[in-house]
């Protein structure tokens, strides 16, 4: 990653950290954009604010425990009022595809369990039109075959073309922390994402897909000329 792009990514980060109150409960999101928001938010902590934060993914964990970023689980503190979190991209209405780094499904429990998610980025992300990116779908390993028909068909009916790959690391098949598999469909334009949303919602192996619809508040878009609030501040 450039010089210049990490600095994009940390302006974002820090628009963001404007909008956390001391004693907040916060949704702590996965990813480069996130661990910015990570190494401000560590600062602050360290200089006495008081936050407590749910990691979406074991990654961020690590990193929160690291730097000394106080952290509960969803358990304990169930209604959060602030999630802060990356994505893939960022389409019309503040949709988003979410799951670049495998997190995304507890990324979405921590979205959804928060009053207000906002989202930082660099300006690549935004897209008139989702799907460029990957789609990511996690799916349960059971009957791996089945679901990726399934996804199919789907795909097929809503008119959208493009393979489908398993993903993998470091030539295994790449697992997530909640130890499913994922999918990554590049269907290239996703023009009615809510339509594929239920769809893939509709398929019993699914477990969860990176189609984050009515989710975002706001977002914080970093570019040359600064950085842009998009949707409610
Ligand atoms: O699973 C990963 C997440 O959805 C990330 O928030 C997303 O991939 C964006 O990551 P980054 O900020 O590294 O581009």
């Amino acid at each position: 990653m450039s010089e210049d792009m990490r600095e994009l990514k940390i302006e974002a980060a820090r628009a963001a950290l404007g909008q956390v109150t001391d004693g907040m409960r916060l949704g702590i999101g996965t990813g480069s954009t996130a661990e910015e928001f990570v190494r401000l938010l560590a600062e602050r902590v360290e200089n006495g604010f008081s936050v407590i934060g749910v990691p979406t993914s074991e990654r961020t964990a690590r990193l929160c425990l690291e730097l000394g970023v106080p952290l509960t689980t969803l358990d304990d503190t169930p209604a959060l009022d602030l999630t802060i979190d990356g994505a893939d991209e960022i389409g019309p209405g503040l949709s988003l595809v979410k799951g670049g780094g495998g997190a995304l499904l507890r990324e979405k429990i921590v979205a959804a369990a928060s009053a207000r998610m906002i989202v930082i980025a660099d300006k690549s992300k935004m897209v008139e039109t989702l799907g460029q990116f990957p789609l990511p779908i996690e799916v349960n390993a059971f009957g791996l075959r089945a679901t990726v028909l399934a996804i199919e068909g789907v795909a097929r009916e809503l008119g959208l073309k493009g393979p489908l790959a398993i993903r993998e690391k470091a030539g295994e098949s790449f697992v997530t922390d909640g130890g499913h598999l994922i999918v990554d469909a590049s269907f290239g334009r996703i023009p009615d994402p809510r339509a594929l949303a239920n769809a893939l919602n509709a398929i019993p192996g699914v477990v969860e897909h990176g189609l984050f619809l009515d989710l975002a508040d706001t977002a914080y878009i970093a570019g040359d000329g600064g950085v842009r609030a998009v949707g409610a501040v």
